[in-house]
């Protein structure tokens, strides 16, 4: 036979392989050698080596290979060829992992559903669902497991296995442990430590305002949850009682970020540095492993979550923290968790518990500074529950807050923190599934993205994209609207559902309800609060832009 037909076959039967085996880990590394050398050993087996020969061999063979992917994800025969989409989203991921780049990954969502309707193919085996039903049946027991997206999700080197990243009876079993650690009960063994961090929250926002420049309520916001989930997570103490706690190697200054009201260490670049890197490689799986393998993805999170476990192993806790339950310290279960497996959930708590606290009070008080009227309502609430000189962080009183907590769902719907957040997947070995009359092969990633699913009219109408806070109290003027409670999921559903949402929410209440008690907050003269929302990157957690406030006691 002809080498060039051949070469062309060569390339159609690696395009078979592949999209049978798709390779991971090191079988990439593999793979790419394999796919260079083969036009190579085919010229040589043909006995047609010489230069021109070999070059002619892999010229057809890097030109069919192509080709055919290209065809066969644009055709009929694909197996989501009826979902809808545009053709530069079927044919290949890179164009995904340029909007990532971009931090636009929720707006594009967004656009696509709203040009294709509520199922829409994302890429070669891609799709994003915004029906509530289809999204109920995805998320929930029996639904799908969590995507690739999550296989490579894993910090460089790191052979532990955070929550987050697991699942099946593993993931289960390991649940068990958080929530326990986050049951109602030791949630009260947090409080003190939280409401000291809101008051310090509340004088360093007073402390921050530079004249009418304002302070960055954003950057606030950071050093209180950093702070909190520190030491709610491993009872480091940061600075308290005067004393502090260096933590050394890398990271070799104070920590306590609220005190100093400085982020010393630059723990928040780090973190968004490993949010963009992660988010941007998770949908190109076999790039994602070349990536954490290059110096550029050196992981100083892993660095400095073992530097706090150690410091609390040598420094013994005083209350019952996470890490006490993480580590089963009351001896409730049969095995105890291996201690890499609790560095990482450790350090999961604080990627999870902080960023995503952030923006959702940093939305919160921007949506609500835009409505006056609204926010009006809010501060009658607030003055009702707790009267001026009461201690707003007495969290009893919190279930008082049926307006503050109809504004704080509005403001998750419209920016919910983890705005795409990742895809569930088709079980290899287990079959296609059905979703909403769609055959999905194995394999398949379905996202739900809360963005999209929030501001679909189908879920939430009339105003979809508006701040509508008594959407959410139940009134007679209500009853015509549409009001998917299902389609609702910033702390997401289902097993892998956001774990600390009790805790989250009891947070942000406490936060909400000091700020408003003790200050009187406005845009800072100069801020454009119009241009605000569009500068939030989607980068799977969030990055938000400075939000600058006029902050004043309360007179
Ligand atoms: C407003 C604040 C918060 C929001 C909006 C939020 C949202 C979410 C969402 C959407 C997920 C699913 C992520 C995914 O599947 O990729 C999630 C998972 C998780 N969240 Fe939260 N979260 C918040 C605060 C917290 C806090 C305070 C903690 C405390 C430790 C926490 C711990 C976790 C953990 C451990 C998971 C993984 C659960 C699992 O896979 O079983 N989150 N969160």
């Amino acid at each position: 036979m002809h080498s060039q037909v051949q070469a062309a076959i060569l390339a159609l039967l690696n395009h078979g392989f592949f999209k049978t085996f798709e390779p991971e880990g090191f079988a990439v590394v593999a793979s790419i050698a394999a796919l260079i050398l083969q036009p190579l050993l085919l010229s040589l087996y043909a006995h047609t080596a010489t230069p021109s020969s070999i070059l002619n061999t892999y010229l057809i063979f890097f030109t069919v290979l192509p080709l055919s992917i290209v065809l066969y994800r644009l055709s009929p025969f694909h197996p989501l060829a009826k979902i809808p989409g545009p053709w530069i989203f079927k044919v290949s991921k890179f164009w995904l992992v340029y909007i990532r780049l971009t931090g636009r990954h929720h707006l594009v969502y967004k656009e696509l559903h709203d040009k294709y309707g509520p199922f829409v193919r994302i890429g070669p085996n891609d799709m994003s669902v915004i029906e509530a039903d289809a999204v109920n049946t995805v998320l929930t027991h029996g639904g799908l497991e969590k995507g690739q997206f999550y296989r490579v999700h894993q910090l460089p080197g790191d052979q532990s296995h955070p929550l987050s990243l697991i699942k099946g009876d593993i993931h289960r079993n390991r649940r068990r442990l958080w929530s326990r650690g986050l049951s109602q009960e030791a949630l009260c063994n947090y409080d003190d430590n939280l409401a000291h961090k809101v008051r310090q929250l509340v004088s360093g926002l007073e402390k921050g305002q530079k004249g009418s420049h304002g302070v960055n309520i954003v950057e606030w916001l950071q050093f209180f949850t950093f702070d909190f989930m520190t030491e709610m997570a491993y009872e480091v103490l940061l600075i308290r009682d005067n004393r502090s706690v260096l933590i050394h190697g890398r990271f070799g200054r104070e920590f306590g970020m609220l005190n100093q009201g400085i982020d010393d260490n630059g723990i928040w670049q780090v973190m968004g540095r490993f949010a963009v890197i992660v988010s941007t490689c998770c949908h190109v799986p076999w790039a994602d492993y070349l990536v954490h393998r290059s110096p550029l993805a050196v992981s100083d999170m892993g660095e400095l979550s073992e530097q706090f476990a150690q410091t609390r192993l040598a420094d013994s806790a005083k209350m019952k923290d996470l890490w006490y339950h993480l580590t089963d310290q009351a001896g409730l279960e049969n095995s105890k968790p291996a201690y890499e497996d609790t560095v990482a959930d450790a350090r999961v708590a604080i990627l999870a518990g902080a960023d995503t606290t952030v923006t959702s009070l940093a939305a919160f008080f921007y949506y609500m500074i835009r409505h006056p009227k609204e926010f009006a309502l809010l501060r009658e609430e607030i003055d009702r529950v707790y009267p001026s000189g009461s201690d707003a962080t007495n969290v009893s009183k919190q279930s008082e807050l049926v307006y503050a907590s109809a504004c704080l769902n509005e403001s998750l719907r419209l920016l919910p923190s983890i705005p795409t957040v990742g895809p569930r997947e088709v079980p290899k070995g287990g079959g296609p599934r059905i979703l909403a009359g769609h055959l999905l092969p194995e394999g398949t990633q379905v996202w739900t993205p809360p963005y999209a699913i929030h501001r679909s009219p189908d879920n939430f109408y009339p105003r979809p994209d508006d701040f509508v806070p008594s959407r959410w109290i139940s009134s007679d003027e209500n009853k015509s609207q549409v009001m998917q409670r299902a389609a609702f999921i910033p702390f997401f559903r289902g097993p892998h559902s956001c774990v600390g949402k009790a805790l989250a929410l009891r947070e942000m209440l406490m936060v909400i309800a000091c700020v408003v008690q003790s200050l009187d907050i406005k845009f800072a003269d100069g801020f454009d609060p119009d241009t605000w929302p569009e500068k939030i990157r989607d980068f799977y957690l969030t990055d938000v832009p400075p939000l600058k406030l006029n902050v004043q006691p309360r007179s």
